[in-house]
């Protein structure tokens, strides 16, 4: 393994920085002796190194998963909440080394990552609680001196499979429900993000999570997921990405018929109603725009406003993006951080000059005063139409592309005219056109007069293309539980009623 920069971070606890797969709780090298590097995308440098794994040790994480999920779900729900909860006490402990972590490979803003750590954390505690509530159904009976019922019983092994821009809450949200349902967990994360996996593992160690159920898997990704989507023993996959990959998954698994959880792409309309103040929608659409510097499936992705306050919003927007700070995620005061790598920084300007080349007008956006090659400076297009990139993908950087719309109709049909159906947001106080909207629009989510809308109580998920199944709340555990329905029959203490 060749040396780290993270050391000079100056973790709190090294320990935490780990450069090795974890499997069966043994830190692992790659057989093979592949390795790839990680990047910090604010300067360039790399931070470290991971092993790829061949496929035989993909395998062995099988292995060691099948037997761990022998003694795993015959706990009782009470012990693995303990378990669960002190991973839990330890995420909050070592919340600032975690924090650094993810910036370091993310590029995220420290006080956005410290937010992340603490998000991804509650999902932990959520559903620690929620594992204990996994109720089965008494049924009347239809057949005579018979009892019927159902028992909720775990999947089996799920493998997690995650992206890079919430390197540690997209596990958790996945890994806390599987493991409360009873289920151990191989996660592979994405190759841009490993480090904070890495971590988790180290901390579900020390949490007293018993080997085999937890275990990070790295490698190149295609390989890996092929190995886990054809694995039969594999009987849960619950993937967070692209739409892209995320069918290739489902096609994958399709040969051996797996439970699907599938969290993917967005392009959420953001629709401002002509009731509203400009420079509060403005501020709010900013918001919803540019966290995580715009690579976050809730992003704002197509601004939506009413004609008669358009003009205005644009002015507040522009002067609101003004006051926004460019820069490396540890300094102090940084708003946006870096794009994950330079392949991102390119697919922005080509978005961008698409955009203009269709007729839409650059309000702002010099990037000139980029910080770095991986940085894209806020971007302001207006006069978007569906026939333009910006419109029609998710863009996944900080380019807002704004509209006019004359009426609610209109406006609801453009909200609606993309495949996905993940989150839109609706600023309005007119509790009628609330009401339209919010039935209307075609997302698994609708955010009404708030930007933020996440968090553990919540079903998290989309519609169209942008996913299968809920993450979250009181349903996310039930995407790695089974039903087994039972029928005690021969009972004549029972009367059938
Ligand atoms: N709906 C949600 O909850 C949610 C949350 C976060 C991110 N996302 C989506 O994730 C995307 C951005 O993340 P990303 O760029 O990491 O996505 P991605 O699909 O490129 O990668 C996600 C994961 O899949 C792996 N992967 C990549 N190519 C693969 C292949 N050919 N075969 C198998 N695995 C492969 C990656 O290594 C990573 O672990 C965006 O579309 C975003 O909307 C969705
Ligand atoms: N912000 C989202 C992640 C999407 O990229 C979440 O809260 O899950």
């Amino acid at each position: 393994m060749k040396l780290s920069t993270i050391p000079s971070v100056q973790l709190d606890d090294p320990r935490l920085f780990r450069q090795y797969a974890y499997v069966n709780g043994k830190w692992t090298h790659g057989d093979g002796g592949r390795e790839e590097a990680v990047f910090d995308p604010a300067t360039g440098e790399a931070l470290g190194h991971i092993p790829w794994l061949e496929a035989h040790q993909i395998r062995e994480a099988v292995d060691a998963a099948e037997a761990a999920f022998v003694h795993w779900r015959a706990l009782r729900a009470d012990e693995r909440c303990e378990r669960l909860l002190a991973w839990y006490d330890l995420l909050q402990a070592n919340r600032e080394d975690l924090a650094k972590l993810m910036t370091l490979e993310q590029g995220k803003p420290l006080p956005d990552a410290r937010g992340e750590v603490e998000y991804g954390a509650s999902f932990v505690r959520w559903f620690a609680e929620e594992g204990k509530r996994t109720f089965g159904e008494t049924i009347p009976s239809h057949i005579p001196n018979a009892a019927l019922g159902t028992l909720k019983e775990p999947v089996g092994i799920a493998a997690l499979i995650t992206p890079w821009n919430f390197p540690l809450a997209m596990i958790t949200r996945k890994a806390a429900a599987a493991m409360a349902a009873g289920c151990p967990v191989i996660v592979k994360p994405a190759g841009e993000t490993p480090f904070s996996a890495l971590a988790l593992a180290e901390l579900a160690e020390r949490a007293g999570i018993p080997d085999g159920v937890f275990n990070v898997v790295l490698g190149e990704p295609a390989e890996v997921s092929k190995i886990l989507c054809g694995e039969e023993r594999v009987k849960a996959l619950s993937f967070t990405g692209s739409t892209r990959v995320g069918k290739l998954l489902i096609e994958q698994s399709a040969g051996t018929v797996k439970r699907l959880s599938m969290e993917l792409g967005g392009n959420a309309p953001f629709i401002v109603g002509p009731d509203m103040d400009p420079g509060e929608a403005a501020f709010a659409a900013a918001a919803a725009k540019f966290q995580t510097a715009g690579q976050d499936c809730l992003a704002a992705n197509r601004i939506l406003v009413h004609e008669s306050i358009h003009d205005e919003f644009v002015e507040h927007f522009a002067e609101r993006m003004a006051a926004l700070t460019v820069g490396n995620g540890l300094e102090s005061e940084i708003d946006l951080g870096p794009l994950i790598h330079r392949q991102a920084v390119e697919k922005a300007a080509a978005i961008v000059d698409d955009a203009i080349s269709r007729g839409a007008t650059l309000v702002s956006g010099d990037q000139s005063q980029a910080p770095g090659p991986n940085f894209f400076m806020p971007t302001l297009l207006t006069g978007v139409t569906p026939k333009m990139t910006v419109w029609r993908e998710e863009n996944f950087a900080p380019v807002a592309g704004v509209t006019a719309y004359s009426d609610d109709d209109q406006v609801i049909e453009m909200a609606n005219d993309t495949e996905y159906g993940l989150a839109a947001y609706v600023y309005t106080h007119d509790i009628r056109r609330i009401w339209k909207l919010l039935r209307a629009l075609e997302f698994g989510m609708v955010s009404v007069n708030s930007v933020k809308m996440t968090g553990p109580p919540v079903p998290f998920g989309g519609v169209k293309q942008s996913g299968l199944g809920r993450e979250g709340g009181i349903t996310g555990i039930d995407e790695f539980l089974e039903t087994k329905y039972y029928c005690l029959g021969a009972m004549p203490s029972v009367s059938g009623s």
